[in-house]
């Protein structure tokens, strides 16, 4: 569902990200839309009237007894009327409980309602109202969008990575910036360690196998590798990174990272380079965030270091691997495998990667399970919430 094509999208690009696999028609959105007119008239409605009453009751008629909760419900009605007011703009049909919920409690504007090849245009007629962004992986807050849109006040993302998001241009023009860390780390963790299970057993190999009638065919399957008792080595022991050093514990393998700085982390072990982690490591997972000094920081020499019976994991992002290096490694035997939710372009893979044995791919979903999405889902709103009742962030990166 992600894309981390992180590099280049601007408007041009916005424009031609892909939509929803299967839009909803354009009757139906149009329904929608005449649905949406009529409940905000409704609510219009609603609150002219208890405005009124609220109004008549304090001036004409006090009852100091009911006073209170007049005014509690004056407060409410101010509170949904700010909501309703914050013009939200959605780059892509990413989440359909998000589009509800931001569709129910705020405006929200849809990028892809922008005719093709108009997003610019779009943009520009919305740009007043547009006061925040909701950003993803694939689909980025970088200076060009940002720049055609002067109200703009917070970019929440739909992520714990906020490496698709121009960090210097929002300090610069005083944008807030979200994002989703913690609900997700178990997910991430759990596909990480089951990369790495997958990888070494070859489990999705010998599904295949089955599959194709081979074992009545040709008998059983070739042995595979042990995963219990490996070194794993960790470049990153942040939440995500201590998640799986906790998880691979519990399969007696003994856990060895790099990080900037040491950890105060005595049954782990440190390593000061990241070379030096690959070369006493049998599998090698990436857990860093992405930026500029970790970028591609695992290259050819580490690819090396790790060796023909290593596995490397990457959980992380695409760009953290020198891609084509990794994948000649794997093609030449001289890297043992891989397991990879992440690439340097997606949703394109390698092709070259489709044909080897001893590498899983998956398509971005360390995220991916119904439970975390809602919880990072409900994390967007409630920072939008919490902007518009100028209370605190819940998970402010600016
Ligand atoms: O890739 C997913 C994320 O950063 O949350």
């Amino acid at each position: 569902m992600f894309r981390a094509d992180v590099e280049q999208c601007n408007w041009a690009e916005i424009s031609c990200c892909p939509v929803a696999p299967h839009p909803p028609p354009v009757g139906f959105r149009g329904q929608k839309r005449v649905y949406g007119r009529l409940r905000r008239l409704f609510l219009g409605i609603v609150r002219v009237v208890v405005a009124y009453q609220v109004l008549y009751k304090i001036f004409c008629h006090h009852q100091p007894t009911r006073l209170p909760l007049l005014l509690l419900s004056a407060f409410a009605t101010a509170t949904a009327t700010a909501m309703e007011t914050l013009g939200v703009l959605l780059l892509h049909p990413v989440n359909a409980y998000l589009e509800q919920e931001l569709d129910r409690r705020f405006r929200l504007i849809r990028l892809w309602d922008a005719p093709p090849d108009g997003s610019a245009e779009f943009l520009r007629a919305n740009a007043s109202a547009i006061r925040a962004v909701v950003a993803y992986p694939g689909y980025s807050a970088l200076a060009a969008l940002i720049d055609a849109l002067p109200s703009l006040e917070i970019v929440v993302s739909f992520s714990v990575g906020i490496d698709h998001v121009d960090l210097p241009k929002c300090r610069e023009r005083g944008i807030r910036v979200t994002n989703t860390p913690d609900v997700l780390t178990d997910d991430v963790a759990d596909l990480a360690v089951g990369l790495a299970v997958a990888a070494l057993r070859r489990i999705p190999q010998a599904d295949r196998f089955v599959r194709a009638g081979l074992w009545k065919a040709k008998g059983d399957y070739a042995l595979t590798t042990r995963f219990s008792g490996k070194r794993v080595g960790i470049i990153g022991l942040g939440r995500i990174g201590l998640a799986i050093a906790t998880r691979v514990e519990a399969f007696d393998c003994p856990v060895n990272y790099y990080q900037r700085t040491k950890k105060d982390y005595p049954s782990y072990t440190y390593y000061p380079s990241v070379v030096g982690l690959a070369a006493s490591s049998d599998v090698l997972v990436v857990a860093c965030s992405l930026n500029e000094q970790t970028r591609h920081i695992v290259n050819r020499e580490v690819i090396e270091a790790l060796g023909p019976k290593g596995v490397l994991i990457n959980i992380g992002r695409g760009p953290h691997v020198d891609e084509p290096e990794l994948v000649s490694a794997l093609v030449e035997g001289r890297l043992g495998g891989a397991g990879l939710d992440v690439f340097e372009d997606e949703p394109n893979v390698p092709e070259s990667l489709f044909t080897l044995d001893n590498v899983v791919l998956v398509p971005h979903m360390g995220s991916g399970t119904h439970e975390t999405r809602k919880a990072m889902a409900d994390l967007v709103l409630d920072n939008l919430e919490a902007h518009v009742l100028k209370k605190p962030l819940l998970t402010p990166v600016i």
